[in-house]
């Protein structure tokens, strides 16, 4: 972070855990490459699934915990590692591995496999995260802000952070990986590590030190420097919310029980004005005139020209979907220019988080993983966001079944409602911005039916519904 002003002062040694400092790589990767060629691809994170490994190379490797099992227990093992696969650049991934020499069998879902070779043969090799004196090691860590080898570990100044707060693995199935600590505090660790700051650290970071309730405040948190040219974001730790429900969850609930939504969809359309009116508060914004916006449009035609490549069933609709972008080329050139802030960036249902004491608050700042950094951290019309909710009704309403009678029904009445809530909020109705907010709803539409073609065919029919409706010339 740029921004140390706030943080504790740094500690040069670090009792707090038996750290060694940064590991020499070689023989390393003879112990771990036949195991992580095995275990890497069956990850639900790991991007490059399909294609084949071609190798890896040590980014760096920090032994946080001796792994010799000399202390008679597990070892821990923090790794940057590069894979590379042909054609395609080389993918930086965090890994935290434990060693023991014989794994408990409560810890065997967590196994990554048995080395045989290098200096860690005769040793098991696992995810740490499963492992509750691995993950208090980890916190533990985090409490006391410092460096070890190429490892920055950074806290709020005012943060308390108690030791000893049981751990709970969260959400290793997701694109990153969660542990839960005494219903306190969760740390979420990035997997796929990019140069820079990560956006879910820094954007909830700046909105917390406004003084926003709407995000659950970061505490602590870890970089790696000196890897790449600017240091980067590895792990949050952010205060918890118990007892909280998401929206997506809510939503379905609605929707099965026939019950009103309409309430929570407006108040979540109030916060997210909130959380967008305080992001433009704390960070810089940008006009986007007829050059940015002519890009943003061709943009999206090249995603939809390649979503058709990958999904033929989109094809029908892709010159009456070209519409909506041919629309926002033709703003561009009557001189219309576009105001752009820092947005969430994949604001979806399963993005907002409920509780009886806080109502409505916004997670996973990250932006859309598969988009580089640089391009996610840029100021976006406030709309993008908007889009990706409105998106999110549609496919609540849909989820039982895309063609039941009252799903476009109960899709527009949340969606409207959801507007509302963010127009009384913020003094802008973003269906005022008709052009726009119908060009990111298609692109939009259009990500979702490569997702779905890729990671849950059945569900194609849901994006295919609002693609069928996004096309037909009479709904521009
Ligand atoms: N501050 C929090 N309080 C309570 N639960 C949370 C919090 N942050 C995340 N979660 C839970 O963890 C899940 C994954 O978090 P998220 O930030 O979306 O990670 P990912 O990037 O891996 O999708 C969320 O869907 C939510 O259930
Ligand atoms: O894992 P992420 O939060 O980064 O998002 C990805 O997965 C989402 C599904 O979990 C996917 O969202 C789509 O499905 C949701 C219901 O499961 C729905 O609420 C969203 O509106 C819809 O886009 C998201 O697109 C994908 O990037």
């Amino acid at each position: 972070m740029s921004d140390t002003s706030r943080l504790r002062p740094e500690t040069t040694t670090d009792t707090a855990v038996r750290a060694r400092g940064p590991l020499a790589p070689s023989g390393l990767l003879r112990s771990l490459t036949p195991l992580l060629r095995g275990w890497l691809p069956r990850q639900r994170w790991f991007a490059g699934k399909g294609r084949p490994i071609s190798g890896f190379a040590l980014v760096s490797a920090v032994e946080l915990l001796p792994l010799d099992g000399r202390l008679g227990g597990a070892g821990l093992l923090h790794l940057l590692l590069d894979v590379q696969q042909p054609n395609l650049p080389p993918d930086c991934y965090q890994l935290v591995l434990g060693t023991r020499r014989l794994l408990p069998p409560a810890l065997a879902p967590a196994l990554v496999g048995h080395a045989t070779d290098g200096p860690l043969a005769g040793l098991t090799v696992y995810e740490a995260l499963y492992d509750a004196r691995l993950a208090t090691l980890l916190l533990e860590r985090l409490r006391t802000p410092g460096r070890t080898g190429p490892l920055r570990f950074s806290a709020e100044s005012d943060a308390t952070i108690p030791s000893g707060l049981p751990p709970r693995l969260s959400g290793i199935e997701q694109s990153n990986s969660s542990v839960v600590y005494g219903d306190t505090f969760i740390l979420k660790l990035f997997r796929r590590v990019s140069p820079g700051t990560n956006p879910d650290l820094e954007l909830s970071l700046a909105l917390a030190r406004g003084g926003s309730d709407r995000v659950a405040a970061p505490v602590a948190w870890m970089e790696a420097l000196g890897l790449h040219e600017e240091p980067a974001t590895l792990g949050v730790l952010q205060r918890y919310l118990p007892g909280s429900a998401d929206g997506w969850q809510l939503a379905l609930t609605a929707v099965a029980e026939g019950s009103d939504f309409t309430g929570q969809a407006h108040a979540l359309g109030a916060a997210t004005a909130e959380v967008h009116t305080a992001l433009a508060t704390a960070l810089p914004g940008a006009t986007l005139r007829r050059p940015q916006i002519r890009l943003l449009a061709s943009a999206m035609a090249e995603r939809l020209d390649a979503t058709v490549a990958a999904v033929p069933a989109l094809a029908r609709y892709a010159e009456g979907l070209r519409g909506a972008f041919g629309d926002l080329d033709q703003l561009a050139d009557a001189g219309v220019e576009l105001p752009a802030q820092r947005i969430h960036g994949d604001l979806h249902l399963g993005q907002a988080l409920h509780t009886a004491a806080q109502g409505w608050v916004l997670i996973d700042f990250e932006g859309e993983p598969a988009r580089p950094l640089a391009e996610r951290r840029r100021p976006q019309p406030f709309v993008q966001d908007i889009a990706g909710m409105l998106r999110s009704f549609d496919y609540a309403a849909r989820h039982r079944d895309p063609a039941a009678p009252g799903a476009a029904d109960w899709a527009e009445r949340h969606r409207a409602a959801y507007c509302a809530g963010y127009a009384e909020r913020s003094g802008h109705d973003p269906r005022d911005a008709r052009v726009l907010l119908r060009a990111y709803e298609t692109d939009k539409a259009v990500y979702e039916v490569l997702y779905e073609a890729r990671h849950r065919p059945e569900w194609l029919p849901i994006p295919m519904a609002a693609i069928q409706r996004l096309s037909q010339p009479a709904d521009r």
